[in-house]
């Protein structure tokens, strides 16, 4: 296949909009799909909001972000995605929800195109054994925030083809970002360390080892984090962080990745992080104020 032009993006969430912005901004034009509209106005929003402070910072011209935004359209319906050349699913993290998304999705596109999960920690070749298409199916897992993160773990199911990969390493590369290949287990590379320090954060809080704010700063004081684990949760949202340790527990079948009662009981009272305005903080004040 010839350089990707255009991209879809399935989730209007912190991730989905990351991508799109990003994407748009390194001249790809970009069709990104949610199930209301209410999402896509506010993954827009997000994303003009975070274009326009790269304005303000001198990074970005008021040109550029005008042409950026103006490469990405919006839809509720999967017929959009006709004439993409990659469909990117950034939707919530459940297998069930990626499954029926993929199942939705497969008719309405060229044979040709290649479909990739920005999933954190769902088997790939899982994933792509649902699909019509498991030699063009490939995980391509940004990091949060995208338009900062210099990642994309690339990871090859056991199917998938080699010009897949090269296509979605080569886009990655054009998107600014650097490569590294992960192998297609539970939550590939930077997940398999990253979670279980975090769940271990969790397990911490729960004991009184420290508080929210002692634990945090312990990390980013004593060994030079730019955040805290419980804030890093936070921003992950918790939801996916407990979603992400499950894979791991399942996946490896080793009691180590067991979730931290604490963290489950936080996503059941709904309380999910900055995008639920409270997790391990309140974020209905300035600063945010730790809950425990
Ligand atoms: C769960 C998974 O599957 C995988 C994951 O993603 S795990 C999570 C990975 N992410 C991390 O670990 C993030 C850790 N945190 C950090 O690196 C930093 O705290 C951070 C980069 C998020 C913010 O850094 P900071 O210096 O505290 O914040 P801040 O000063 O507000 O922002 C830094 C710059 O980024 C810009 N910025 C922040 N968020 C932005 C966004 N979403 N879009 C565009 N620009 C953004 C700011 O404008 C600012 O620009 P200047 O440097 O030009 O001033
Ligand atoms: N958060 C992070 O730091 C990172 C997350 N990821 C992965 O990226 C993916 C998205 O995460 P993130 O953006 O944080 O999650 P968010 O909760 O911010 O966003 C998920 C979005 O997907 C939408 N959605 C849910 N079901 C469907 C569906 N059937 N069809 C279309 N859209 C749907 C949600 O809509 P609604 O709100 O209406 O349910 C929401 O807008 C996950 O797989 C996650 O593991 C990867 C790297 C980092």
């Amino acid at each position: 296949m010839t350089e990707l032009q255009k991209i879809g993006v399935i989730g209007a969430g912190q991730m989905g909009n990351g991508i799109a912005h990003v994407a748009a901004q390194s001249g790809l034009t970009v069709v990104m799909l949610d199930v209301a509209q209410a999402a896509l106005d506010k993954g827009m929003a997000t994303l003009a909001k975070n274009m326009d402070r790269q304005v303000s910072k001198g990074t970005l011209t008021q040109a550029d972000r005008d042409a950026a935004l103006a490469r990405i359209s919006t839809s509720t319906d999967y017929a959009a995605f006709g004439d993409c050349d990659l469909v990117i699913e950034a939707a919530t993290e459940r297998e069930d929800i990626k499954h029926k998304i993929f199942a939705t999705l497969t008719p309405h596109l060229r044979p040709d195109a290649l479909v990739a999960s920005n999933t954190s920690s769902i088997p790939i070749t899982r994933l792509a054994a649902a699909t019509d298409r498991p030699g063009r199916f490939v995980g391509m897992h940004f990091f949060n925030p995208v338009p900062l993160m210099k990642l994309v773990e690339v990871i090859r199911g056991l199917a998938t083809e080699d010009a897949t990969v090269a296509a979605v390493a080569a886009l990655a590369e054009r998107m600014g970002k650097t490569v590294a290949y992960a192998a297609d287990y539970p939550a590939f590379i930077v997940n398999r360390i990253l979670l279980p320090m975090i769940n271990e954060a969790c397990f911490a809080l729960h004991e009184g080892v420290g508080d929210v704010a002692s634990i945090d700063a312990g990390m980013k004081l004593g060994c030079n984090h730019p955040m805290g684990p419980l804030e890093l949760a936070d921003y992950i949202g918790l939801d996916t962080c407990l979603a992400v340790l499950r894979v791991l527990q399942e996946g490896m079948g080793d009691p180590k990745y067991r979730p931290s009662p604490l963290l489950q009981k936080y996503v059941e009272a709904g309380w999910l992080g900055r995008k639920s305005g409270r997790g391990f903080y309140d974020y209905s004040v300035t600063p945010p104020k730790p809950t425990r």
